[in-house]
Formats: C-alpha cells, sequence, structure tokens
C-alpha cells in the first residue's frame, strides 16, 4: 500500500511505496512470527487450543508526508471481521524498533473492549485517508487515552472491541512493526447484511471485483476464509 498523497503517482519501487504488507500468511519467513511460542502462550489464553491466524500484517509507517495521513483513525478491529464471538480473538502486535509518539505508537482507549461494536465510516481529514481506513465517528475524544510506548521487540495483545489507532510519523525514518490477528477456529461466521460491518463488506467486495476481478458473487467471508491459517490445533469453523 502507498500512502493516500501518492497513491497516484507513478509507481517507484522505493521504500515509500510499500507501507504495509497484508496477508502475508504464505511467506514462510515472516508466517514464523505467528507460529512463536512466546506469542502464542498469550494467544492460547484468549483463543483456546484450536488456533488460526485470520490476518497478518507488515506495517512500514512512512513519514508524515505533512498532510497528517500516516494517522490511523480511532477504530476497532472487529468492524473488520465477520466471525464471532469477539472474546475468542485476539490481536497480537510487536515493535520492530523502539516506537513512541515522535514515530507514530499505537494509542488504545483503555477499558473500551467492554463496549459494543461501533458505526465506523472515512474520518473526515484535510490531508486525506488511506483507503479502507474507517474510524469510529462517536467516541468521547476528552476520554483518557493511554500511548503505547515500546521497545524493539515488545508485544501488545489487545481484543477487537479495543478502540485504538496510532498517530503521525513525525520522524524521517519508517517506523516498523508486525502483527497477526488469531482467532478461535471455534468461531463462526457471520452475514454482516444489514449491520454496520455493510459497508466495509461492500468495500472489499469492491476491491475483489476491480483489482482482482472477482465476478462471481462473494461475501466478506469468502475473503477471510482464503486467507486464514491453522497455527495449533484443528480446524473447525473458520
Ligand atoms: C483488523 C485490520 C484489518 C485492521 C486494519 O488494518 S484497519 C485498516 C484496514 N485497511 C487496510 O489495511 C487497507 C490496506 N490497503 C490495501 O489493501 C490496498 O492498498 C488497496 C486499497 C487494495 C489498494 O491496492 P494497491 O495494490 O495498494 O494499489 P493499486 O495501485 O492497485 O490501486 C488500486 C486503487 O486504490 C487506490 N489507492 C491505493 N492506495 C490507496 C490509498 N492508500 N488510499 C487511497 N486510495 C488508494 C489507487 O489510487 C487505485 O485507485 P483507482 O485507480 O482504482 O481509482
Ligand atoms: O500499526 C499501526 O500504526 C496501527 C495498526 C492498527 O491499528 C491496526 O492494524 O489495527
Amino acid at each position: 500500500m502507498r500512502d493516500v498523497t501518492i497513491a497516484k503517482s507513478e509507481f517507484i519501487a522505493d521504500e515509500k511505496a510499500i507501507t504495509k504488507i497484508q496477508d502475508f500468511q504464505e511467506d514462510a519467513e515472516l508466517f514464523r512470527y505467528c507460529t512463536l511460542p512466546q506469542i502464542l502462550k498469550y494467544v492460547e489464553c484468549f483463543t483456546g487450543p484450536n488456533i488460526m491466524a485470520v490476518h497478518t500484517m507488515l506495517i512500514n509507517k512512512p513519514p508524515d508526508p505533512g498532510k497528517m495521513s500516516s494517522r490511523h483513525p480511532m477504530h476497532q478491529d472487529l468492524h473488520y471481521f465477520p466471525f464471532r464471538p469477539a472474546d475468542l480473538i485476539v490481536a497480537a502486535w510487536t515493535a520492530m524498533e523502539r516506537v513512541d509518539r515522535s514515530n507514530g505508537c499505537l494509542v488504545v482507549l483503555p477499558g473500551t473492549h467492554k463496549g459494543s461494536l461501533k458505526q465506523h465510516d472515512y474520518p473526515e481529514w484535510e490531508g486525506g485517508v488511506n483507503k479502507m481506513y474507517h474510524g469510529v465517528r462517536d467516541y468521547d475524544a476528552n476520554q483518557p487515552r493511554v500511548h503505547l510506548e515500546m521497545e524493539k521487540g515488545d508485544t501488545v495483545f489487545f481484543h477487537p472491541l479495543l478502540i485504538h489507532g496510532s498517530g503521525a510519523n513525525q520522524t524521517q525514518g519508517f517506523r516498523k512493526a508486525i502483527s497477526c490477528h488469531f482467532a478461535s477456529a471455534d468461531c463462526h461466521y457471520i452475514d454482516v447484511k444489514g449491520t454496520s460491518q455493510e459497508n466495509i463488506e461492500r468495500e472489499v467486495l469492491e476491491i475483489a471485483r476491480k483489482k482482482y476481478g472477482v465476478t462471481v458473487p462473494i461475501t466478506l467471508k469468502d475473503t477471510w476464509m482464503i486467507r486464514g491459517r491453522l497455527v495449533k490445533g484443528e480446524r473447525i469453523n473458520l
């Protein structure tokens, strides 16, 4: 993914062009992260013994181009997932270098994981928003925030209802982190029609059609089913 401010420019293959690698589940070296016993030891406390890696990302947050577009709006990851229950899903996010407020560390609203899934839309940011970076509209902006300053190798585990995001990268370096969302293979898919998740389903299916030429009718569920990979136990539902 390129930052929205250069999304329409000529493609130049350098670090600027790769602000995120998603879906690395077939890359043996990167996927090793999702199988590390040091990670799975904690993941299993949330998912139980049947563990699926459902979403993988290597995030290379670029220096902000001056538009604040390197921010990640405050959101709940469950907005993107057509499976439940939420309590059997957990994210692991590992800093690959020191992260703090200067290079756009994670920001969380403690306790929000006890709430419900909220409506997500594009934030109204003057400098532009990256495609599919939806945010929660109605959260209390005065609620205390915690900035997760982390050292290289530190890992945070969080619930998919936790409202979180990340700040602008005000340094000249590319802030790197690796992350995997895990879910219990006992989770079940839901139909998001008629729910607040309809907007993300519409957008994902439009990309499937335009970018990948998918012409048969599919749902959000299908786009997740093909990327999930078992890391431990038995693949039951997902
Ligand atoms: C739990 C979890 C999901 C939590 C989160 O991560 S929340 C954020 C979730 N969203 C994402 O991660 C979005 C990731 N981005 C992507 O998947 C890709 O970058 C795509 C949006 C599919 C674009 O594909 P890509 O190969 O990067 O770009 P292409 O050169 O093929 O362009 C296709 C059309 O998309 C546009 N585009 C590409 N990057 C951006 C951007 N950053 N912001 C806005 N528009 C963008 C690009 O201009 C092009 O547009 P058209 O020519 O079709 O009009
Ligand atoms: O790494 C970041 O900057 C934000 C990641 C995040 O919030 C997410 O992927 O859900």
